[in-house]
């Protein structure tokens, strides 16, 4: 169902009475999924690098900055779509990749779920290459929505292009490097639990699928889980650099977008090598702290990356993040934990909720101060108010 078809499904509903079944606001929707989710994944979704300040000023960057109302615009009709890589999307919207999905569902089977919200609300789902099921059995779920593909880059450099050509096989539409996540931060939560779930064998689904990893292997996954983990975490993280980018712009011609860019050097730069998308992100603060508030960097993430699509995500946590993240230049916005927690409490239903809630909100912000639609928000919309 595309996004115009619902938009006013969910506020006009309260209106006559009928309350969600799962919150609207952030944070009752976190507090509710600490009680359906394991202590330990709460703490691996819900936790951050450091004492988690760069998480948390994530998402009070938005109230730095105000969107100015304007009247006599008629904004009666308002249209959210947006165009990028060749795709027309109902709405700016997309799933962030989250490598535990899969877990976050009560079944286990979050990926699959993750597919079928984005099909039934026309929201792109980025898929982690950490994936529960594999990625052949996810794709047919999407239906008409695009679905991208997130690559963790292998040490191994035809892991690498078996996964993307795997990828391209299935269907998606462009392929998101990540760059900030070769080893993982310093995450206390995770540290003192001792949980990384891919350690226990989880969420290793694409690898243990692919035949490059099983000829590495040399023996079936399932028979020798300490192996698999074993290779896995030698094989896991690259840390990349300039010298690999013209090899991994080689082994697609999807879309190559790069995730983690903050720097607006490291944006020109990408650019210049001939990606087609700069994902502005640092990971939801989950990879280094004391850094800056992803949205401070936009800007300038926007002016370097010279008209190319930039995708944002980090602290997204309303449909008011959304609009002023647009304002500030993003083509696309990505909401993560929320729509975690969405799945933790309902499967694909609570996300189907989570992200539109996310659009009403939008919508409706967008209705009354006068923004109809996106190309309205400029910079010039948003006014610095700390
Ligand atoms: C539990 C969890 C797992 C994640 N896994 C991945 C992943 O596999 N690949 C990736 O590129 N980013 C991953 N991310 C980062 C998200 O894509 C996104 O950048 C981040 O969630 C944005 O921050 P926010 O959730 O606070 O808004 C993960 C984030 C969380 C919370
Ligand atoms: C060695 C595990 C790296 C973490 C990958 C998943 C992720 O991006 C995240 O948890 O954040």
């Amino acid at each position: 169902m595309a996004f115009g078809d619902f938009q006013y499904e969910i506020y006009f509903g309260g209106l006559r009475g009928i309350a969600p079944a799962l919150p609207m606001a952030f944070d009752e929707l976190e507090a509710r999924a600490a009680q359906a989710l394991p202590p330990s994944l709460l703490s691996y979704v819900a936790g951050g690098a450091g004492d988690e300040h760069t998480q948390r000023s994530n998402a009070t960057a938005f109230q730095n900055w105000g969107l100015m109302p304007r009247m006599f615009v008629g904004a009666r009709e308002r249209d959210l779509s947006v165009s990028m890589f060749g795709l027309t999307l109902p709405s700016p919207l997309f799933m962030a990749p989250i490598g535990v999905l899969g877990l976050c569902a009560q079944d286990g089977h979050g990926d699959l779920a993750g597919a079928e919200a984005a099909a039934r609300t026309g929201v792109p789902l980025v898929l982690s290459t950490l994936t529960e099921d594999p990625l052949e059995d996810v794709a047919p779920r999407l239906g008409d929505t695009p679905g991208f593909f997130q690559l963790y880059t292998p040490t191994d450099r035809e892991l690498a292009e078996s996964l993307v050509r795997r990828a391209e096989a299935a269907g998606f539409k462009a392929i998101v490097v990540t760059l900030d996540t070769w080893i993982p931060g310093w995450r206390p939560r995770d540290l003192s639990t001792g949980n990384f779930p891919q350690l226990r064998g989880r969420c290793l689904a694409n690898y243990t699928s692919d035949p490059v990893f099983r000829t590495r292997l040399g023996k079936n996954p399932a028979e020798d889980v300490m192996a698999t983990v074993g290779l896995w975490a030698q094989l896991f993280g690259n840390p990349l650099t300039w010298d690999d980018l013209p090899w991994l712009r080689s082994i697609t011609s999807l879309p190559l977008i790069v995730k983690g860019i903050q720097h607006p050097d490291d944006a020109r730069r990408a650019r210049d090598g001939g990606v087609d998308g700069i994902y502005c992100s640092n990971h939801g603060g989950r990879q280094a702290n004391g850094g800056i508030p992803a949205l401070d960097c936009l800007p300038g993430v926007v002016a370097a990356a010279g008209g190319l699509p930039v995708l944002f995500d980090s602290g997204v946590r309303s449909g008011t993040d959304v609009v002023k993240a647009l304002a500030l230049g993003a083509t696309a916005v990505g909401v993560g934990r929320p729509y975690a927690y969405g799945m933790a409490l309902g499967g694909a239903d609570g996300v189907v909720h989570v992200l539109r809630s996310l659009l009403a909100e939008a919508d409706l912000l967008m209705a009354v101060d006068g923004y109809p639609t996106l190309a309205d928000l400029t910079p010039d919309s948003l006014r610095r108010i700390s």
